[in-house]
């Protein structure tokens, strides 16, 4: 898969939705529901974090939902690229960039949202062809102000930011014009989780689902 594709397949499931819920699963029997209760709540791209030991099984047991687009974050190495893919996800996210991930991701045919933090990891990720990138640390990288002010020199790239991101302060960022989405954990709280509460989490992700955007 070409960078060309990747950021294009990467740009159709950023606009699916205003948000890209990031998930923590602890507990795999909570894969499915947690998956329904999202995509029921009208967001259907959903990013597993490969953070717990179930997380590819949850990724396996999500790919089964109809309407939810799965895939898997917290990429570091090409054997986490080569597993994600195996699990059934349909595309990789990554805090940062590094050669070898993107040459895994481009060898399985795994769109990559690559994360990039700085102007020089911006432009390394466009050099290689990468118009699509994940904002990452975003609040503690310097927020929306700071990806208004990218946009300025570097218009043609364009974000998902995570990190840091909630419900109340989202739409600072979904109002600028090089946002698609943001991707946040706040949809899927651990403590709701836990208490099997999917209607509370679809009520969640329909607040996060109505949030208006610009680009
Ligand atoms: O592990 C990864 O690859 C990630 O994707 C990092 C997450 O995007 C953020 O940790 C989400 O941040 P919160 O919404 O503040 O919980």
């Amino acid at each position: 898969m070409t960078p060309a594709q990747q950021s294009a397949k990467t740009a159709e499931i950023c606009r699916l939705a205003p948000v890209v819920p990031v998930l923590v699963i602890d507990d795999l029997s909570h894969a499915k529901p947690l998956a329904q209760a999202l995509v029921a709540g009208g967001l259907p791209a959903l990013e597993v974090t490969l953070r717990t030991p179930v997380a590819l099984d949850a990724i396996r047991a999500m790919a089964e939902v109809p309407g939810g687009v799965v895939g898997a974050g917290t990429l570091l190495t090409p054997a986490d690229v080569r597993a994600a893919k195996a699990a059934g996800a349909t595309f990789g996210v990554s805090p940062g960039a590094t050669e070898r991930i993107i040459a895994a991701c481009e060898e399985e045919g795994l769109p990559l949202l690559p994360g990039a933090a700085t102007a020089s990891e911006i432009m390394a990720l466009l050099e290689r062809g990468y118009t699509v990138q994940k904002f990452f640390p975003a609040e503690q990288a310097g927020g929306a102000a700071y990806l208004k002010s990218i946009g300025s020199p570097i218009p043609q790239v364009r974000f998902c930011p995570t990190g840091g991101i909630s419900l109340k302060i989202a739409p600072d960022y979904l109002a600028l014009k090089n946002i698609l989405c943001v991707g946040g954990s706040w949809v899927a709280p651990k403590e709701r989780m836990a208490a099997g509460d999917w209607a509370g989490i679809t009520t969640l992700a329909r607040e996060a689902a109505a949030l208006p955007r610009s680009a």
